[in-house]
């Protein structure tokens, strides 16, 4: 049975008990899981969590659910864009996702089986229905993070964590997770899983991965396919005012402070100069998302923005969301990411230098190995050239043994005429064998420098050597 993830693409799974069932067979098999939930409409954003998950779980599961109960009836749920083909292409894409976990409703007809009044009718009816009051209407256990809840996007949207964390535990409880993760975009929203998990003891690692933008700024976001025509420019006004933000914190002295309203202002001011209609700008505390009063460059502090656009549905406004840590050095998942990356890439140093340590040692034993014929007496003869005085130089005429063995050494070339380039067979005596080499370097001494076309090793053959002719050929 295929356990991980498949070339054919992830396994679709749209139903709580065979999603439960297929995380449990590979925890059995001590693979770990890593979970993405989304509410599909896939981006780089998406991908990018993907990623992270697939560094540090064998098993990715990716969720796809737009989840009615952190609309309000006011809310974009109908609009909100829903792609499933597409996102499973990309996902199949993209590799290494082992399922997609795709449930039509995961509340009125579990709900129903649960109180035992199960009714397949009412169950193909809710099935069916996909407006939210309809659909979730039987449903009464929520779960919350009060204090988290109510500042920033919990002011406009009052019930919509009490939503995201309701839904998120029932993925926990289905998807059965070892880590799971979630972007810093929505940073209120990791902040409350993150407080969920701790406190009600799920056995999940909540992972905050850092912001991932197009190259002019922008968040990715599904919403952003939503907005009208000329908007998307107006968004830039977001990221830009953040960075503006960013920037005066950094022009900060040390030790120097800056009212948090000043920014928040600045912030405001640049969105609604891009067209943008402010939701709320807030400075906050980034672990307890209290309001701070003041910002210092050495504290890290998160400024968080919202903002509305004109979407392309008639009478229909589109809500963005982005945020940034301020002073310090980034966010935590950036720390996060980077702290991953310095470790992998010292993975990969450690493993270089073993890889060069052990090239080193083979190619010792193989220059060992396999000298050529009569290396040993060359090195004899090296060493015995080095401590006979040169006398003066002879020609190749008399080149001849006795001459050589009278001490004197020959410096010109024989009559084959060497050049760099020139190629030749050398006789090896282990094995004994024949290779091809080609001359890189010649020494007035007649000395050759060789590579071998076999291997590409170096190595020296002198040309004066007494066997040099039986055992190198010139080409
Ligand atoms: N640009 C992004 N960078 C990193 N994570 C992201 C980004 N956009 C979304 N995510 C994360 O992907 C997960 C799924 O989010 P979701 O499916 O709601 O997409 P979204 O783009 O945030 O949609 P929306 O437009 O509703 O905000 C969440 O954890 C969210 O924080
Ligand atoms: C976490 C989530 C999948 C819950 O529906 C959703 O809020 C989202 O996509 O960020
Ligand atoms: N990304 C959070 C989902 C929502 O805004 O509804």
């Amino acid at each position: 049975m295929q356990l991980g993830p498949s070339a054919a693409g992830p396994v679709e799974i749209t139903d709580a008990a065979s999603m439960r069932a297929f995380s449990r067979e590979r925890r059995a098999r001590n693979q770990k899981v890593a979970f993405v939930p989304t509410m599909g409409s896939l981006h780089e954003g998406h991908l990018s969590l993907v990623r992270h998950a697939k560094d540090r779980a064998q098993i990715v599961v990716v969720s796809i659910y737009v989840n009615p109960t952190q609309f309000a009836p006011t809310e974009d749920f109908e609009e909100y864009p829903r792609q499933n083909k597409e996102d499973l292409r990309k996902l199949k894409e993209e590799g290494g996702v082992s399922a997609v976990f795709m449930p039509k409703n995961l509340y009125a007809p579990r709900n129903n089986r649960d109180s035992g009044t199960e009714s397949s009718e009412s169950e193909a009816e809710a099935e069916d229905d996909d407006t939210a009051a309809a659909s979730t209407s039987d449903h009464q256990t929520w779960v919350s993070a009060c204090k988290l809840e109510r500042p920033l996007c919990g002011k406009t949207r009052p019930k919509f964590f009490r939503g995201v964390a309701t839904v998120v535990c029932k993925l926990f409880n289905i998807v059965e997770p070892d880590v799971a993760l979630f972007g810093e975009k929505d940073y209120q929203q990791l902040r409350v899983i993150q407080t969920m998990a701790r406190e009600l003891d799920f056995a999940v690692e909540v992972v905050g991965c850092p912001i991932f933008r197009v190259a002019d700024g922008l968040a990715m976001s599904s919403r952003n396919a939503l907005l009208a025509e000329g908007e998307r420019k107006k968004a830039l006004g977001i990221s830009e005012a953040l960075s503006k933000a960013a920037a005066a914190v950094e022009g900060l002295n040390e030790g120097d402070e800056v009212g948090a309203h000043v920014l928040c202002n600045l912030v405001r001011s640049t969105v609604e100069k891009y067209g943008g209609r402010v939701d709320y700008v807030d400075m906050v505390d980034e672990r307890t998302l209290r309001r701070v009063k003041t910002v210092r460059k050495a504290k890290r502090s998160l400024i968080a923005v919202a903002a509305f656009y004109r979407s392309k549905h008639e009478g229909q406004e589109v809500r963005l969301i982005d945020n940034k840590v301020l002073g310090g050095e980034g966010s935590p998942g950036e720390a996060r990411a980077l702290k991953r990356k310095v470790r992998n890439l010292e993975r990969e140093l450690r493993a270089r230098d073993h890889l060069e340590r052990e090239n080193a040692e083979l190619r010792a034993k193989l220059n060992r190995m396999s000298r050529p014929f009569g290396f040993e007496g060359m090195h004899k003869y090296q060493a015995a050239r080095k401590s006979i005085p040169v006398k003066t130089e002879i020609s190749a005429e008399k080149n001849t043994a006795a001459a050589r063995n009278s001490g004197f050494w020959t410096v010109a070339r024989p009559s084959e005429g060497t050049h760099v380039g020139r190629r030749m067979r050398v006789l090896y005596d282990q094995p004994r064998q024949w290779f091809t080499c080609e001359v890189i370097k010649e020494s007035p001494q007649g000395v050759l420098t060789v590579r071998y076309d076999a291997d590409g090793v170096e190595d020296e053959i002198d040309m004066n050597k007494p066997d040099f002719k039986s055992t190198c050929k010139f080409l």
